[in-house]
């Protein structure tokens, strides 16, 4: 991540980005995605005879992988999952290798871990600066991100990175933002909504009611308030980000604390979320009713609820990831009803973002909305 001036300019580059009338843009590729995940449901459906246990993070992650690939490299998005695959295995490295950081020089020996981490760095530059070469030769008028990454790295203050280091840099951020978190949330609201069965039937209801069946569209996804709610709810109970980071400017008194200079805070906002003095004594219960008001309804002091973090650093991506929740939600739901597999083994577990150690199974039918009408 980067700090100062760099990250000023690439704040600006991104986010506008994300603004919502470009969000709006993407949600044929989003609506796409989805199609094509309920599509491979439907297949294992039809296989084994209506119904059947799906494993559905590996859905969840293609679906998640297949939007930022074609919302950041547009044509090139093919090329552009290879560069995903291999971040998803150098997640991993690093997830591996950080468990030894506390070691000093330890990131410096030649193990296996270090060696594979190398490897994958020099594969994700090589494929990046393969599609940048791609991109500069294709018409500019179909606009990806990529391009204004490429446009951004003509502007870059001075003596703060090389142009390739931008570009390479910034591919990363993007996809460790918002790849794992978007999947994994989605998966941690589908675990809620197949234990508390009243609330699958109540979103559903509204979701048809709203939708009559049709895929959703932009107006729509705004009137779905119940399924916000548990969107919101969910993302209270089970942060994907579970740590926001701040690096002390200066030194400084935090109450009686000293903290110097340079000192690394690490905010745990599962910890801010489940504050029965901030949410009531139901803190840790799933109650999306909460929400039914909005998040200053809900919580004592609303900045206290950070699922997308807070300040001027907070999450640039999430009017994208709301409408991918929204939609994914949506069209699972008007066409499939699931409970939780008995062989389901709770364990979150932390890799960068908070997912279910051992996946996701759910026992899946098809939803008959005609003859549920
Ligand atoms: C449910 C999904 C997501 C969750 C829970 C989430 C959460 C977060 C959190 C907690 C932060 C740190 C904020 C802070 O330090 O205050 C963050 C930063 C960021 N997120 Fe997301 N995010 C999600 C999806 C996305 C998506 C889809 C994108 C799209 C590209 C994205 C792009 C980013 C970027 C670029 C940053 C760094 C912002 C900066 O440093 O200025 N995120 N996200």
């Amino acid at each position: 991540m980067s700090s100062g001036e760099l990250w000023t300019h690439e704040r600006k580059m991104l986010q506008q980005e994300f603004f919502m009338h470009r969000v709006k843009k993407m949600a044929n590729i989003i609506i796409g995605s989805a199609n094509t995940l309920t599509e491979a449901w439907n297949k294992i459906l039809k296989n084994e005879g209506g119904k059947a246990e799906i494993m559905v993070q590996s859905h969840l992650r293609n679906f998640s992988a297949n939007i930022i690939s074609r919302v950041c490299f547009g044509d090139s998005y093919r090329k552009g999952e290879e560069v995903f695959l291999n971040l998803s295995q150098l997640q991993t490295a690093i997830s591996k290798a950080s468990l030894f950081t506390s070691i000093p020089g330890t990131r410096y020996l030649p193990s296996k871990t270090n060696r594979e981490i190398q490897r994958l760095n020099q594969e994700i530059c090589s494929l990046i600066k393969n599609i940048v070469q791609e991109h500069k030769q294709q018409d500019s008028s179909n606009r990806d991100i990529l391009y204004s990454i490429i446009e951004g790295s003509t502007s870059i203050p001075e003596q703060t990175a090389s142009v390739e280091e931008f570009i390479i840099d910034n591919c990363k951020t993007i996809y460790f933002a918002a790849f794992e978190t978007t999947a994994v949330a989605t998966t941690w609201c589908l675990l809620l909504l197949a234990v508390h069965p009243e609330w699958q039937d109540c979103v559903r209801k509204e979701i048809l009611d709203v939708t009559h069946g049709a895929t959703p569209d932009f107006d729509m996804l705004r009137q779905l308030k119940k399924l916000t709610m548990v969107i919101q709810e969910t993302l209270r109970l089970i942060p994907p980000a579970p740590l926001i980071l701040r690096e002390a400017m200066h030194d400084m008194k935090l109450q009686h604390i000293h903290i110097s200079k340079g000192t690394v805070i690490q905010i745990t906002v599962s910890m801010l979320h489940h504050n029965v003095d901030l949410w009531g004594p139901d803190a840790v219960v799933f109650n999306p009713n909460r929400f039914a008001n909005g998040i200053s309804g809900a919580c004592k002091y609303p900045h206290m609820y950070a699922p997308f973090g807070f300040g001027p650093r907070n999450c640039v991506g999430q009017n994208l990831a709301m409408v991918e929740l929204k939609i994914v939600l949506s069209l699972v739901l008007m066409r499939f009803s699931f409970d939780l597999s008995p062989n389901y083994v709770h364990s979150p577990s932390y890799r960068l973002t908070v997912g279910p150690e051992h996946d996701l199974p759910l026992i899946v039918k098809k939803y008959d909305v005609l003859a549920n009408m």
